[in-house]
């Protein structure tokens, strides 16, 4: 094909997904979008007299169906690309002497907010960067942190972006799984293109600022200083001097990405200084002063090839996808959750169907929806669920709205093995010289059948198999030997009690039980005075457990212990520990200042447990003090200032550590 046909086809086919997309029906993944621009961008630069006349390369967003149009004040325009440090190095070399701030890129849509004398006169989207939509009422209605009123003068225009929290998405979608939103942000943009708040009341979203304009210009010269005065919240802005600094900050934006509760895209650059950013002046489509780094895709699109029931620990049968394979989220996807079958429905998914896979932090990849359905071509099969059980075909049940199905029959082979992996599992009994497959094979021979039946196996069973040789007989047996020590806490993740988390089984040992048969013996209200502990988590238990009593004899019997452990029970608090009564909640990324090493959250509530703290999941009344660690979650930020909440740094929390001896 000759260069200006591609390049006619390029620019169609942008024209032609940007349509779709803005009009919330995205029909490929924004990594394959982007692709096709950087194609297109690619043959322009090099045959600059190619380029098609309109350029959409030139234009931003695309018009959405517009209820009240309004005009912007400048236009709205997109951000010039990178992803690579040269293209850092070369934006610090275009703005020599001049200060940046680095933040996270936000992934909802952007609005501009119009102030008159301190009201809130409009909130308006991008739309085709020109001209938006007015979404004012929307906005007062659903978003936070966009204020009524602001102590400024004249008129005003704040930009940023409006977010949907992966959090309000979560639960959105498990309230309603039968109509699940795809991602975040088209959520965020399908929000605000709602009729009637009233219709989308539970999608609340979140607005950070990242922009101000004042007229007159009494305001700070430093951005974030100025934003944070007239009240709004900005993503985390980092000042930083040079290319390398900006490089570090980006770097740790990125290894941040999945404890943060939102969705980001990559990282913005933008010149500090206001007067600074507005000399720099745009370029067609993108402003001079900023430019954003962009991080490999959660995101991408893939063939649905088949979908697998499989049986669960607690006997749950669950839809699994098997997707052709592709790379997401920093690795090779093959399998992902279909959730159950009312997720399925809702979202019309069949096999054989182009679909998007989400793979966002260390959540197990999911079949977010189905992309172009115009595309079927009758070859696409519907998604049957089962009527018995795939392992033991008995029939099975359904239960909740999401029609979850359920094999009851506690002899399932499945079921069976499923459980005897989920003990020997690391987070439980890890008994880790033994894999799937030998547990799978151990079963199979019917000399496994329940977690207490590892412990009666013995050198000479084990050797009788083909594949295992004296050395891993002797690996095994050791491996089970050392399991015999898994103590309370792990005993009661390992027997798989539905509902029963990994926290429940802390939160237990740190209540004081000294046992897993105490648990057992423990009426419901004994379980729920437990902090977290709810009517169902204990009724479970407590059902479970009873049904268990058997296999906790026969686990005493084998020598394991069921008791807590030392490092599980609750701290001992030295007289005089710096946090000693106080209640206090720990949020973002934390990392001991001595090594610059990352700390994992629980770790780190256990240190303070010990210094004299309780701690608590979220930010109310009761807290006392509010820990901060770096990319900090800003709705807990100003949630704290409200309630009055003193908020400390991390590092001074380290430093009363230390000097305690708690460290
Ligand atoms: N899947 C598809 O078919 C399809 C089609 C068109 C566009 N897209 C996607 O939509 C996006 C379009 O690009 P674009 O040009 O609108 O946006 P962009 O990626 O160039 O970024 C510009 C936008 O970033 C946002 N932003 C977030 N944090 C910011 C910050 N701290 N500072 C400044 N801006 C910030 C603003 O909303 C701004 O409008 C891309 O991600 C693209 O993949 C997808
Ligand atoms: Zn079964």
């Amino acid at each position: 094909m000759k260069v200006e046909e591609r390049v006619q086809e390029l620019a169609n086919r942008v024209v032609a997904l940007r349509d779709a997309y803005y009009r919330g029906a995205p029909l490929v993944s924004d990594a394959e979008y982007d692709a096709i621009e950087d194609e297109l961008r690619g043959l322009i630069e090099a045959n600059p007299e190619l380029a098609p006349d309109p350029n959409p390369l030139d234009q931003v967003g695309a018009p959405t169906v517009l209820h009240a149009p309004v005009r912007h004040s400048r236009p709205m325009l997109s951000l010039e690309k990178a992803t690579k440090p040269e293209q850092v190095a070369a934006f610090f070399d275009r703005f020599p002497g001049q200060p940046v701030v680095v933040m996270p890129k936000l992934d909802g849509l952007s609005l501009a907010l119009v102030y008159d004398n301190g009201r809130l006169a409009r909130a308006v989207t991008r739309g085709d960067g020109t001209t938006g939509d007015d979404v004012t009422t929307l906005v007062r209605a659903l978003t936070d942190g966009v204020p009524d009123r602001i102590d400024a003068p004249g008129r005003v225009e704040v930009r940023g972006e409006a977010v949907m929290l992966r959090s309000t998405f979560t639960a959105y979608n498990t309230a309603h799984p039968d109509k699940p939103l795809i991602n975040p942000r088209n959520a965020a943009a399908g929000t605000l293109r709602a009729k009637d708040p009233a219709t989308v009341a539970e999608r609340r979203l979140r607005f950070f600022a990242f922009e101000l304009d004042t007229d007159p210009d009494s305001t700070d010269a430093d951005l974030d200083r100025a934003l944070r005065t007239i009240g709004f919240t900005t993503a985390a802005m980092r000042h930083c001097a040079d290319a390398d600094a900006a490089q570090k900050v980006i770097t740790e934006i990125e290894q941040q990405r999945n404890d943060l509760d939102y969705d980001l895209d990559g990282a913005v650059l933008r010149l500090a200084d206001r007067d600074a950013y507005a000399a720099a002046g745009t370029r067609s489509s993108s402003p001079r002063g900023a430019l954003a780094f962009k991080f490999a895709a959660e995101e991408k699109t893939t063939v649905l090839a088949d979908v697998v029931w499989d049986v669960g620990k607690t006997g749950k049968i669950a839809p699994v996808a098997w997707l052709e394979p592709v790379f997401v989220g920093g690795t090779t996807v093959t399998r992902a959750t279909l959730a159950n079958q009312e997720v399925i429905r809702a979202r019309g998914i069949k096999i054989g169907d182009t679909v998007l896979v989400r793979r966002a932090g260390d959540v197990i990849p999911f079949v977010a929806g189905v992309l172009d359905a115009s595309k079927r071509t009758g070859a696409e099969r519907e998604i049957v669920p089962p009527t018995a059980c795939p392992s033991c075909e008995q029939p099975l049940t359904e239960q909740g709205n999401s029609r979850e199905l359920f094999c009851t029959n506690m002899a399932c082979p499945a079921q069976t093995v499923r459980r005897l992996i989920h003990w020997a599992s690391r987070a439980a009994a890890d008994i880790d010289a033994i894999g799937q497959v030998w547990i799978e094979r151990l079963a199979d021979a019917g000399i496994l059948e329940r977690p207490s039946d590892f412990y009666k196996l013995t050198r000479e069973q084990l050797l009788e198999f083909d594949r295992i040789g004296e050395t891993s007989a002797s690996r095994m047996i050791e491996s089970i030997d050392a399991s015999r020590q898994v103590g309370l806490r792990r005993a009661l993740i390992g027997l798989a009690i539905p509902m029963a988390s990994d926290g429940t089984a802390a939160r237990l040992c740190r209540a004081g039980f000294g046992s897993l048969e105490e648990v057992a013996e423990t009426g419901v209200d004994g379980l729920v005075a437990v902090e977290d502990i709810g009517p169902k988590v204990a009724a479970s238990l407590i059902e479970h457990l009873d049904r268990l009593r058997p296999e906790l004899r026969r686990l005493r019997e084998a020598g394991v212990s069921l008791d807590v452990r030392e490092e599980d029970l609750p701290p001992v608090v030295a007289a005089g520990a710096p946090l000693e009564g106080k209640t206090v909640v720990i949020t973002g990324a934390i990392s001991d200042p001595r090594s610059g090493e990352k700390v994992a959250r629980p770790t780190f509530q256990r240190l303070c447990e010990k210094a004299g703290a309780t701690t608590a999941s979220s930010v109310s009344a009761n807290t006392d003090l509010l820990i901060t660690g770096a990319g900090v979650g800003e709705s807990k930020l100003t949630k704290a200032e409200k309630l009055g909440v003193e908020v400390v740094d991390q590092g001074e929390i380290w430093r009363q550590l230390i000097a305690a001896n708690v460290v």
